[in-house]
């Protein structure tokens, strides 16, 4: 499908697309550019047969590549497009993994006046807490969803390569706009991230001082994993989401006053009721993730 894939940012994710690509045979050569201060872990991709090469060059990193994905924290993005700039080729596919599209647009725009139409805005549903090459694998996308948010005029061949592209590294796709694609996460990826660090930092206050976490178990580590994610990452989101996310903390707070004000009257069966309707709600979750 391609020659030469070039990722920005060779960490989980652009590893485990790496990985992809090369065990569907969907390039020939996979190369990635990093900075100095990321040396370590490109030499480690290099070593794990991640990579073909590596480069803190941007101009040798993207000669003769016909796709360039980004995989950096979104709030590296802009940045990182200023760099691509001088080399843009209208010939290569330019794609993203960002988990928030806005933001990524708004970038965009801000480099090139507008979003280039060569340029396929995506979003693999998929990941994990760990960060950096060593924990990417090969299958991190298969039967996951990966969402694309095409502009107007995004180019209906470089859409379709990469809508294909993912597909055949496993992912279901779906197509979205900007919009809808934010607004979901920040529901359904935001904040849920916001509420574990939140909880874990409060408990994590209160272990210093009783040694809470000894006697934590199951239910704890369930709800507190994904607080073990990437600060940078998780920053860069929610800074770049904030204004899906700012109203729905305020409902969160609604939620947890009502259930205050239950338990405070001794409501037990409107708490039934609440606990109930939340509990069915997870089942139809699940039952759509077998779907
Ligand atoms: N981790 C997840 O669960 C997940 C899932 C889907 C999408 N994403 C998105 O994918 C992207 C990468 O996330 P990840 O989990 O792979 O992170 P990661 O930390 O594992 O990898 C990011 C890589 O980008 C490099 N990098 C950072 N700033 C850079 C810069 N200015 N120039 C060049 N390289 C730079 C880092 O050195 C690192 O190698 C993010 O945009 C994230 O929002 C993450
Ligand atoms: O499984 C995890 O650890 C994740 O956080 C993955 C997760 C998510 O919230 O589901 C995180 C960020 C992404 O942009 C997509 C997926």
């Amino acid at each position: 499908m391609f020659n030469r894939l070039c990722i920005i940012g060779i960490g989980l994710i652009g590893g485990s697309i790496a990985r992809a690509a090369r065990a569907q045979g969907l390039c020939r050569e996979v190369v990635a550019y990093g900075r100095e201060k990321n040396l370590l872990n490109m030499q480690l991709a290099k070593q794990l047969g991640v990579i073909d090469e590596f480069y803190t060059d941007i101009a040798a990193a993207l000669e003769n590549t016909d796709c360039v994905i980004v995989a950096t924290p979104v709030g590296s993005m802009q940045v990182i497009f200023e760099q691509i700039k001088p080399y843009w080729n209208p010939e290569t596919i330019y794609s993203d993994a960002g988990s928030t599209k806005g933001s990524v647009v708004s970038a965009l725009e801000a480099v090139f006046g507008a979003v280039p139409d060569n340029f396929v805005p995506a979003h693999p549903i998929a990941g994990a807490e760990r960060s950096g090459v060593d924990a990417s694998t090969v299958d991190l996308f298969v039967n996951r969803r990966l969402i694309l948010t095409p502009l107007e005029n995004t180019d209906k061949q470089a859409l379709a390569k990469i809508h294909s592209f993912w597909e055949q590294i496993g992912s279901s796709v779906s197509v979205m706009s900007v919009e809808h694609h934010d607004t979901v996460l920040a529901a359904t990826s935001h904040l849920p991230h916001i509420l574990a660090f939140a909880l874990v930092g409060l408990l994590g206050r209160k272990d210093e001082q009783r040694e809470i976490f000894k006697y934590a178990a199951g239910g704890f580590r369930d709800f507190s994993r994904i607080a073990s994610s990437d600060p940078t990452m998780w920053q860069d989101i929610c800074l770049a989401n904030k204004q899906e996310i700012v109203p729905l903390i305020r409902q969160f707070q609604a939620e947890l006053s009502k259930i205050e004000q239950l338990l405070v009257e001794d409501q037990s069966a409107q708490l039934f009721e609440t606990f109930t309707y939340a509990r069915n709600a997870r089942q139809r979750f699940l039952d759509q993730q077998e779907d």
